[in-house]
């Protein structure tokens, strides 16, 4: 069997992941003290919800490391830390495959991480030339800065099915989780069971 047949083999199967893989190490920015603590509690008079709306990392769009001050009740952990929603991944009527939510989501809450092989620029526009060599109509890219791609056409989770929609329901954010840059994708609105769950890729 040809090279080029086989990763077209590769791409529809693609290899399940739970973290991001780097094909360069040096790549991978880890900075386990970057500054950033809160110094949340849970007091008596507080809600229930430690590490809320109100906590310093999580209005920086950071999670909570162990320099802060909160423990096991924190709700704004490392992404691997948190619980993926239940989702089903569904045969589409017109964009191949989609995700549908299994169980009701809420307005705010993480979703999944997007995870994937992280690539440098260089070897982006090498895969996407590749791409177009095989007239391949679905892409798995996620530019997160000028020399950072997340790519998930090889290596993903169930957050590589998601699709795009105008009306979308979820959004991806840009997030630091112990130094380390990570993509995740949380609702926009309340989602019910059986509704697709969608993004804007804009
Ligand atoms: C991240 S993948 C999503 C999963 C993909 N549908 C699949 O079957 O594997 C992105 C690709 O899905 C397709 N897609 C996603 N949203 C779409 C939409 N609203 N309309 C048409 N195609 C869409 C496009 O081919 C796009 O490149």
């Amino acid at each position: 069997m040809a090279t080029s047949e086989k990763k077209i083999g590769e791409s529809k199967k693609p290899k399940s992941i739970r973290r991001n893989t780097y094909l360069n190490k040096k790549f991978k920015k880890k900075d386990k003290d970057h500054g950033i603590f809160c110094s949340c509690s849970l007091s008596p008079a507080s809600s229930s919800t430690l590490c809320g709306s109100d906590c310093s990392c999580r209005i920086i769009l950071s999670s909570c490391s162990s320099t802060c001050g909160c423990r096991c009740e924190c709700t704004n952990k490392p992404f691997e830390k948190r619980r993926i929603k239940k989702m089903k991944r569904v045969q589409t009527e017109k964009c191949g495959d989609g995700i549908v939510a299994d169980e009701d989501i809420n307005a705010g809450e993480f979703i999944i991480e997007y995870v994937g092989e992280v690539i440098n620029k260089k070897i982006c526009e090498e895969r996407l030339r590749e791409m177009n060599h095989k007239e391949e109509t679905n892409f798995y890219l996620c530019q997160v800065n000028s020399n950072m791609v997340i790519d998930a056409t090889y290596k993903g989770n169930k957050s590589r099915y998601i699709n795009h929609s105008c009306n979308p329901n979820a959004k991806m954010q840009k997030w630091v989780n112990d130094g380390e840059i990570r993509i995740a994708i949380f609702a926009t609105r309340d989602i019910k069971k059986g509704d697709d769950v969608t993004y804007d890729y804009q």
